[in-house]
């Protein structure tokens, strides 16, 4: 296990005028044994910055640690972490022991430890039934819990999971996840787990790191990232539907912007009057859309609540508690009252 250190972390791509700044300057500390996210939507350096932990890319300003050694300039393979990708990246003519051992191998790991070490990594991951068969003869969700048991079997200090959720159907994804924390709680190893999915980073982690255009935009837990955004892009990122952010609706002044969860607005007897333009059942629950003036809100609704028609003109308040103020010039949080 191991403390993880990014040091304002930069990354460029090419050369001379081709020069493409991709991460500026990342600051962040990973702790010992602790689950971390990254997320992000496509093309925000979320890859970049875990490949660069694990060796694949090169470091062009900054220092990463991992425990107390830099590890700048050391190869991927004396890094001592493990990465799991989401193409699996199994070989197909061996079976899943054969995968599984296949790094221990080539360390010279004795026999006997090597089967003690596979033996226990399929118990945890209940592959132990399938440890002869091939690749080809496994599902997508048990592939992938063979490439997290040849992770296992090194005994890193760091796990690294490149999306590894992505190939599976959502039923599995969901199951996956949770054998990921179970894994973790066992385990108790130093994990950065990259994702684009919102939901995969708010079940999944201890503390989320959102990323931004190469910026990360907050580092903190699921509860603070989502209860208290640092700024418009992590409140619209991180829930879905996404934070209403409002700039022309009454009582929010020039140059800012109120943010409300759809959860914290409510028909009421006060409050801006607003037209209902769209109702989506969710089961449990609806998404009602309605305009007011220029913005259009999404509200969510309990499905004890009665629902207006459709065009129907109806007043609608929001939780006082639950405002959030952000400055719209640099979309950052402005501070709480
Ligand atoms: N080898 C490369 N050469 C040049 N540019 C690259 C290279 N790899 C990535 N990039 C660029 O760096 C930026 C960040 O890419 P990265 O793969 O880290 O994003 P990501 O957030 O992981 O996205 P995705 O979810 O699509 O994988 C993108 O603009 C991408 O085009």
């Amino acid at each position: 296990m191991a403390v993880i250190h990014f040091r304002n972390i930069i990354k460029r791509y090419g050369k001379g005028a081709k020069t493409n700044q991709v991460i500026h300057g990342v600051s962040a500390e990973v702790k010992d044994g602790e689950f971390v996210v990254i997320v992000g939507p496509s093309g925000c350096g979320k890859s970049t910055l875990l490949r660069m932990v694990a060796g694949l890319e090169e470091i062009s300003s900054g220092e990463i640690s991992i425990g107390d050694r830099v590890v700048n300039n050391v190869e991927p393979a004396q890094r001592d972490i493990a990465m799991v990708f989401q193409n699996y990246a199994l070989y197909p003519h061996m079976s899943c022991f054969d995968n599984m051992a296949y790094g221990l191998r080539i360390q010279g790991v004795p026999k006997a430890e090597i089967r003690t070490r596979v033996d226990k990594a399929a118990k945890i991951l209940e592959l132990s039934h399938l440890l002869e068969r091939k690749p080809r003869e496994l599902s997508g969700g048990q592939r992938q819990r063979v490439a997290m048991g040849r992770a296992i079997v090194r005994e890193p200090q760091v796990f690294l999971f490149d999306e590894p959720l992505s190939n599976l159907d959502a039923k599995l994804r969901a199951q996956t996840r949770l054998e990921i924390q179970k894994l973790h709680r066992e385990l108790g190893i130093t994990s950065l787990f990259v994702t684009h999915d919102q939901v995969e980073a708010m079940t999944l982690a201890q503390r989320i790191m959102v990323m931004n255009a190469g910026v990360m935009d907050q580092f903190g837990t699921p509860e603070e990232v989502y209860n208290t955004p640092a700024t418009t892009f992590v409140a619209s990122f991180m829930g879905s539907p996404p934070m209403n952010l409002l700039k022309n609706a009454p009582g929010v002044r020039p140059g800012t912007i109120l943010g409300i969860r759809p959860e914290h607005l409510n028909f009421s007897d006060e409050g801006w009057l607003v037209k209902v333009e769209q109702v989506e059942m969710l089961g449990a629950e609806r998404l009602v859309y309605a305009r007011l003036g220029e913005e259009q809100l999404v509200m969510r609704i309990d499905e004890s609540v009665p629902v207006p028609a459709l065009g129907a003109s109806v007043r609608v308040a929001a939780d006082e508690n639950r405002l959030h103020w952000f400055d719209a010039g640099s979309g950052k949080r402005l501070a709480d009252a």
